[in-house]
């Protein structure tokens, strides 16, 4: 990619208009939206009417290939299973992207496009934004300060529950604005049932999404990421209702065990989600969702804007340590930034990339219902070969991710 100038405005392909997809192509609005694509129609002819020289497009392999030579860049909206075989395209076309959490649907494609955004040199984000804000850099501040001594625990909880459900019975044909066959794109065919997939619903079904721990995961477990340095865990198991084939659980349990980082305490990391979200953490009364750091010399909650370390009294005069992780530019802008001059992004691929593996993994670990030793490089649960199938998936043909 040839750099470009401040001034100078990146040509971008947006794949996915409507919702968090349109929050998407406003973050990045200053520049030249030049092509647009989604899978319904409604979606995709509201968006041009904001953004009508876009040039308008069903399916992004046919975008990318149009549009070979006129984009710089790819902002990707939409629902989870499509990341990878959206992103990889992109990459080997040499293009920057920012892809929206989880960067992918499996373990195994995590690991093949973080690989292949290194290997091409382009700028990417992954769409955790909460990482822009101040609160998580206060806390990642004091957590490494020392602040609460050793972290020898993490957990990490979110109260939403995406899961249960059995397979409509009923066939029904898709509206005519939708392209259902390219709504599943690499998933297994499937009919059309209104309101069970599109929008939102597919985050339920292991076809599609991962259920609330590949919907949330990278979100809050960003955080003991960040602070405590993590990276790939060694063991992951996981505890939850039987496991249904095609929907994901109504409450899940996993603990990943992580080694020693350089001076840090190997550090154990619990999450919870659904019905198993706790309503006490460390002895503390905890809101919905959230992440507790327990250290050797206290603990410490925090959430996307919040924080507070315990015991009280033994905090009641504390004094944060001077910032020193500088503000974001804006999470959207630090990728834009790095389009054009090659300046670093806080949720690259490659941080970003480990920490969806990580995430993920914990579903594998429940698909398979043993505790996993996890050898990272190799991608492989060295003490059970039943683990292969939920690392990796297959794709319908011409949408494969290798
Ligand atoms: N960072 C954040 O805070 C948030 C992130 N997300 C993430 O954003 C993504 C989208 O979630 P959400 O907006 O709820 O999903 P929706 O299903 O509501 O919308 C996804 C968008 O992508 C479109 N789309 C789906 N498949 C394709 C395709 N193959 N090609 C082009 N367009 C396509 C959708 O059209 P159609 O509706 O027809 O499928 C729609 O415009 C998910 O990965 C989710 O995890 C979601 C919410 C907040
Ligand atoms: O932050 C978010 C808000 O909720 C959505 C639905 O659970 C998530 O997908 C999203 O990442």
């Amino acid at each position: 990619q040839d750099s470009k100038s401040p001034n100078e405005k990146l040509n971008i392909a947006c794949i996915g208009t409507a919702n968090r997809a349109a929050a998407d192509i406003q973050g990045v609005l200053g520049e030249n939206i030049v092509a647009l694509v989604d899978v319904d129609k409604n979606y995709l002819d509201r968006k041009l009417k904001e953004i009508p020289d876009a040039r308008p497009y069903a399916d992004y392999r046919e975008m990318l290939d149009a549009e070979k030579g006129k984009i710089d860049a790819v902002v990707i909206g939409t629902t989870d299973h499509h990341h990878a075989p959206a992103t990889i395209r992109a990459i080997r076309a040499g293009l920057h992207v920012y892809c929206e959490k989880p960067l992918t649907h499996t373990v195994q494609e995590a690991r093949i496009i973080a690989e292949a955004a290194k290997e091409a040199g382009v700028a990417t984000q992954l769409g955790t934004q909460i990482h822009a804000g101040n609160n998580y850099r206060r806390v990642v501040e004091i957590i490494q300060s020392g602040a609460i001594g050793d972290v020898t625990e993490a957990h990490v909880w979110v109260g939403k529950g995406w899961g249960g459900g059995e397979r409509p019975e009923k066939a029904e044909q898709p509206p005519a604005h939708l392209n259902w066959d390219l709504w599943l794109g690499p998933a297994p065919e499937r009919p059309y049932a209104a309101g069970r997939y599109h929008p939102a619903q597919w985050r339920r079904w292991w076809d599609f999404g991962q259920g609330t721990l590949g919907d949330m995961g990278c979100h809050y477990m960003d955080l003991p990421f960040w602070a405590l340095k993590l990276r790939h865990p060694t063991s992951c198991v996981a505890t939850g209702p039987e496991v249904h084939p095609e929907t994901c659980p109504l409450g899940l349990t996993v603990e990943y065990q992580f080694p020693k980082r350089g001076d840090l305490a190997p550090c154990k990391l619990t999450w919870y989600d659904g019905n198993m979200t706790p309503k006490k953490v460390a002895g503390e009364r905890v809101p919905g969702s959230g992440v507790m750091f327990v250290g050797t010399e206290g603990h410490m909650f925090a959430d996307y804007g919040n924080y507070r370390l315990f015991p009280r009294e033994k905090f009641a005069d504390f004094t944060a340590p001077a910032e020193s992780i500088p503000n974001s530019i804006g999470h959207h802008a630090e990728w834009i930034k790095a389009c054009k001059d090659g300046s670093p992004t806080t949720c690259n691929f490659d941080y970003s990339g480990a920490l969806s593996e990580t995430v993920l993994l914990g579903n594998v670990a429940y698909r398979t219902g043993e505790k996993l030793e996890w050898d990272a490089a190799n991608l492989k649960a060295t003490n059970t070969s039943a683990a292969d199938k939920y690392i990796s998936k297959s794709y319908r043909t011409g949408w494969e991710v290798s």
